[in-house]
């Protein structure tokens, strides 16, 4: 018989109370099922709370953002962070670069072709109209190759057409991508085996790398071609020239991209991989789409641990417009002065602890792809100024990488005059050490002119590919780069 509980009158103005009070015909069980529920509900809300404290009172972290312009070498620097960091992962996704080394293979290829039916054609002229002369001639030999390598074309298509739609071959996720294109490369795997080929899948573009391997070495290393290449000033060292060094080992069967940390005792196939060898992933170049944000927890010493959050954006022009039209809150197409453009990143990120502007300055010598006719150089030092001048931003701790230091000492040291290209640097001597000085000094001019209020220079030259053997300066930088927090 059931035992009648008193019924406690709920207040009627209170309509929660309809819900809590118990029923007059409440039985025993069900009486200890509810103080069983409301016990754990209280548990839960305990628990709720306690969580919501300790996220008060957790430290804030810190948040890192990468500017620069297009391959100043932010999503290398990231790169680095990762493997420093969250070795584990990255050393697990390795296999998944494997595609975008294949993508950047055949693209230069595509490139050399291209300029070889160019040649060809004699259509060959320099931006101001002249024509050039005495450029050399293909032979038999090379069209005969050239043609052997045709089929390196539809590879690339389908492997760009496995990323997106777009053109330029783009990320904007860091796992989607590698999901997509371990579709079609066997090889590809979320695990740190060994490469491997489908031998029965015909569509692997890793036996057609491997069967044109030869072919490409021969193109690759022909006097001809590099003359052509030299002549037509086609700077290899932005076209995968680390791979094209590098054909045999990576068109071969059990090839899998090294990290820099591979060790040959992880697995007996690893012969390919040298300890602390060649740096695939670190080259790998894979263009980035919109911002990403990147998580990591970073031992400061003494077992304290802290959270970083690291912001990689996409340098191109088109990317920096896309994130303006965002900023304005408009998707109509509205030409900002490109001074400007900076000013729209802002509202994104003012509440950055630090920022790390990357300024390649080997590219003295080139022209920004976007705009043909603005040297890399100057597009670097406008980007700068507008940074430094943000009034947002006047609190924010800015750090410039003079990054792609390797290419600019081969630069200087091959003899290519910075005057032809700062022509302010006059008449002092063309030595590494004077020009990179130099340009050094020319960053903190404008900070010092273009700042509203007084502040700090952190300046570094870095070369962010070669972090693990270069143990001393770049390595060092990326470990202690929250250092203008503790100063
Ligand atoms: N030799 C050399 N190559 C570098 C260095 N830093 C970056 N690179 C290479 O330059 C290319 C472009 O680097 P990314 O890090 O993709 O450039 P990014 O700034 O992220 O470019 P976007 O995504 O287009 O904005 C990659 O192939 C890198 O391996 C460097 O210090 N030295
Ligand atoms: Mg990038």
């Amino acid at each position: 018989m059931p035992v009648k509980s008193r019924r406690v009158q709920g207040s009627t103005s209170d309509p929660l109370s309809l819900f809590t009070t118990p029923s007059e015909s409440e039985t025993p069980e069900e009486r200890e099922l509810r103080l069983q529920q409301e016990e754990e509900a209280q548990q839960i809300s305990s628990a709720i709370d306690e969580e919501l404290n300790r996220q008060r009172k957790a430290p804030k972290p810190v948040k890192i953002l990468l500017l620069g312009q297009s391959e100043s070498g932010k999503s290398t620097t990231l790169k680095n962070f990762q493997l420093m960091h969250t070795p584990k992962t990255f050393g697990r996704e390795r296999a998944s670069w494997k595609a975008v080394i294949y993508l950047n293979i055949v693209r230069a290829f595509h490139l050399i072709m291209d300029t070889m039916d160019r040649i060809q054609r004699n259509d060959y002229w320099l931006e101001e109209g002249e024509v050039l002369k005495d450029l050399p001639r293909l032979t038999a030999d090379h069209l005969k190759i050239k043609r052997r390598l045709s089929p390196l074309l539809h590879v690339e298509q389908s492997l760009s057409n496995q990323f997106c739609s777009l053109k330029e071959v783009a990320v904007n996720s860091t796992t989607q991508w590698k999901e997509s294109f371990g579709r079609l490369v066997k090889g590809i795997q979320f695990d740190s085996s060994p490469g491997y080929q489908d031998k029965n899948d015909p569509d692997d573009p890793s036996h057609l790398l491997h069967a044109c391997c030869e072919d490409m070495i021969w193109l690759w290393n022909d006097s001809i071609v590099r003359e052509m290449l030299y002549r037509l000033k086609l700077n290899m060292e932005d076209h995968a020239r680390y791979f094209l060094d590098s054909l045999e080992r990576i068109t071969a069967p059990q090839y899998l991209p090294t990290d820099g940390m591979s060790s040959p005792s992880m697995s007996p196939s690893w012969h390919l991989c040298l300890t602390l060898g060649p740096d695939d992933i670190l080259r790998a170049r894979l263009k980035t789409l919109g911002v990403s944000e990147h998580q990591f927890r970073v031992d400061t010493g003494a077992g304290i641990a802290k959270d970083w959050r690291i912001y990689d954006v996409g340098g191109h022009r088109s990317q920096r417009y896309a994130l303006s039209f965002k900023a304005a809150g408009s998707d109509v197409y509205v030409p900002f002065l490109f001074i400007f453009i900076i000013a729209a990143w802002v509202p994104f990120f003012d509440d950055m602890d630090v920022i790390i502007f990357l300024a390649p300055i080997s590219a003295f010598d080139q022209m920004l792809e976007e705009d043909p006719k603005l040297n890399r150089l100057m597009d670097s030092f406008q980007l700068w100024s507008a940074l430094v001048s943000n009034e947002l931003l006047s609190h924010t701790n800015i750090i410039l990488f003079l990054n792609k230091f390797d290419i600019f000492q081969a630069k200087i040291e091959a003899g290519i005059p910075l005057v032809n290209y700062v022509t302010s640097y006059r008449d002092r001597p063309n030595t590494v050490e004077s020009t990179s000085e130099y340009l050094q000094r020319k960053f903190a001019a404008l900070m010092k002119s273009n700042s509203k209020l007084p502040r700090v220079f952190y300046s570094h030259f870095t070369t962010v590919t070669q972090i693990l053997k270069d143990t001393k300066s770049t390595k060092y930088v990326l470990s202690n780069c929250t250092y203008p927090l503790r100063l």
